[in-house]
């Protein structure tokens, strides 16, 4: 069998757009424009690049992007007070704290100051507690955007096999429990799972997300899976030339796309649905925070 490619890329390019047309009617309907404020702590060139993607992007697709851009020895009461003025600030929807944070700031306490209707993220522990319990909630973006992609590539996801590899609050929890509301009987797995092989090849659907380049062989995977790849692991690619580089996600691309019935590549898969979640999720937030109905296919 040889998989299918689900684009990333172009989905995220799809839902850019359905962001873009709600925003515009927002506009023209009810003189409301959505604010995305993301705050960048330090000079991580890999943070520095997706701040820009967002900010770029946030203005495409019509919202106001706000970006503060705070020095690395920031105090955590600069930030806090940076945060509060967010919180306070009618036209700002959405905040994002870009992560990882320098290593003196503690990231539970300042995740935990944004305003959960605010936090596009979807990491707040109010947030965190509403998805475990199946209430409405602000969901994670990369977890949203692989439900997204694994609810168009079957339709229902109901009674199907799920095996998420990897536990992080970011990515492996929220995963698994969108995974259970939708109704698939979910596994958490992780490095230290016993036969983890046997437990993957269990697998309707295999979401890799434990920061492994290519830890999962196409043999752990079983004949027709889906499998959703969130890893972004960049390794040496001596065959490129001297000192080059090149990304791989958690899963062996090759051996996986030859027994899979449909994977995601990396990149150009999970990655690009990211940005495309935190846009669709400020357009959420904006449409809470004014009593307006939410935009149908772009929450969970
Ligand atoms: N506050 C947050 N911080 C971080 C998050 C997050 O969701 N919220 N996620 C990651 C970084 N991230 C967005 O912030 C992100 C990572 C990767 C991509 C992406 O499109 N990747 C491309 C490859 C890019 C490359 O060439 O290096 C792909 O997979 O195709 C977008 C956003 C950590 N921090």
């Amino acid at each position: 069998m040889v998989a299918q490619v689900i684009d990333g890329k172009a989905f995220a390019a799809n839902v850019r757009g359905q962001v873009g047309a709600h925003v515009a009617k927002l506009k023209e309907e009810q003189g409301i424009t959505p604010g995305l404020a993301v705050v960048l702590v330090g000079e991580d060139p890999a943070s520095q690049v997706y701040v820009r993607s967002k900010g770029k992007m946030t203005v495409e697709v019509g919202m106001n992007s706000y970006e503060h851009k705070l020095d690395v020895d920031t105090a955590e009461d600069v930030l806090l007070a940076l945060i509060d003025k967010l919180n306070n600030d009618p036209a700002v929807h959405g905040i994002l704290v870009q992560l990882p944070l320098p290593k003196h700031l503690n990231e539970d306490l300042v995740i935990n100051s944004i305003d959960p209707a605010k936090d596009v993220d979807g990491f707040h522990i109010s947030n965190v507690g509403l998805l475990g319990t199946g209430q409405k909630s602000m969901v994670p973006c990369t977890p949203l955007g692989c439900l997204m992609m694994l609810r168009d590539h079957h339709g229902s996801l109901s009674g199907l096999n799920a095996v998420v590899v990897g536990r992080s609050n970011i990515v492996g929890k929220p995963m698994a429990q969108l995974l259970l509301g939708d109704s698939c009987t979910v596994t958490i797995a992780h490095s230290r799972t016993k036969d983890l092989p046997d437990v993957v090849r269990a697998a309707d659907i295999v979401v890799a997300a434990v920061g492994r380049p290519e830890m999962l062989p196409g043999d752990w995977i079983k004949e027709g899976a889906t499998v959703i790849d969130v890893g972004i692991n960049r390794i040496d690619a001596p065959e490129k030339g001297e000192g080059k580089t090149r990304l791989v996600g958690d899963v062996h691309y090759e051996s996986a796309a030859a027994v899979a019935g449909a994977i995601t590549p990396v990149p150009g898969g999970v990655g690009p649905m990211t940005i495309a979640c935190l846009l669709a999720n400020t357009l959420t937030a904006c449409c809470r925070a004014n009593g307006l109905a939410e935009p149908e296919g772009l929450t969970a």
